[in-house]
């Protein structure tokens, strides 16, 4: 089996045990660090925005819910390190396909920019406008990120709630439908990631 493959097989048996996957290193340094670049430099030149921002009767109640900016990974981009990311997005979407005969047909992943102190409340990804968002795949790429820095992914299980440290390079992926989470505040630092959705629709 490919590397590739092992971190695929990886994340879906540890979702299906127990309910969310964790793989370190999905993102090798390289790309790592030039997604990384990338979002900095659209967060630098005003190309990040709230999420849900020209819907306005859902803004002013989503700022309360999540202070993120975002800016969606274009399916047709021509930037290298996305090209990379999203032929790896479809290579697990194939996988997940595959051996699990699930029915992906369609992505949508962002970059989001958490300033300093700012959150996401307790919540689920599937929702009434969202109903075709079957998993969550969020990939971290803070550097030397540490216990002390805050920004913790909190995931809900039935018994527990499992705290996620967002660092540089790991993947985090569970059922959009089943599986409410929070991203606690880093006080002292910025927190930034992309977040996708594979969907059945
Ligand atoms: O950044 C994270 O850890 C999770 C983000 C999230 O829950 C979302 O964008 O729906
Ligand atoms: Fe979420």
């Amino acid at each position: 089996m490919k590397k590739e493959e092992q971190q695929f097989e990886h994340l879906i048996t540890e979702m299906i045990d127990r309910k969310y996957g964790i793989c370190d290193d999905f993102l090798n340094g390289e790309m790592l660090q030039g997604l990384r670049d990338n979002l900095h430099a659209y967060h630098a030149k005003g190309g990040m925005h709230p999420a849900g921002i020209g819907r306005r009767l859902d803004f002013k109640k989503n700022f309360k819910t999540r202070g993120d900016v975002i800016r969606w990974i274009e399916e047709d981009t021509e930037q290298g390190y996305e090209i990379e990311f999203l032929e790896k997005i479809n290579a697990f979407i194939q996988y997940l396909n595959r051996t699990c005969y699930t029915q992906i047909n369609q992505f949508e992943f962002h970059y989001a920019y958490y300033e300093a102190g700012s959150f996401y409340k307790r919540h689920l990804d599937q929702f009434k406008s969202h109903s075709g968002r079957k998993f969550s795949l969020v990939i971290y790429l803070n550097e030397d990120w540490s216990e002390s820095d805050g920004g913790n992914l909190c995931l809900y299980l039935d018994d527990q709630v499992v705290n996620v440290l967002p660092k540089g390079g790991r993947a985090v992926f569970f059922r959009s439908d089943e599986l409410e989470h929070e991203v606690r505040q880093a006080p002292g630092r910025s927190r930034i990631s992309i977040a996708g959705w594979l969907k059945s629709e």
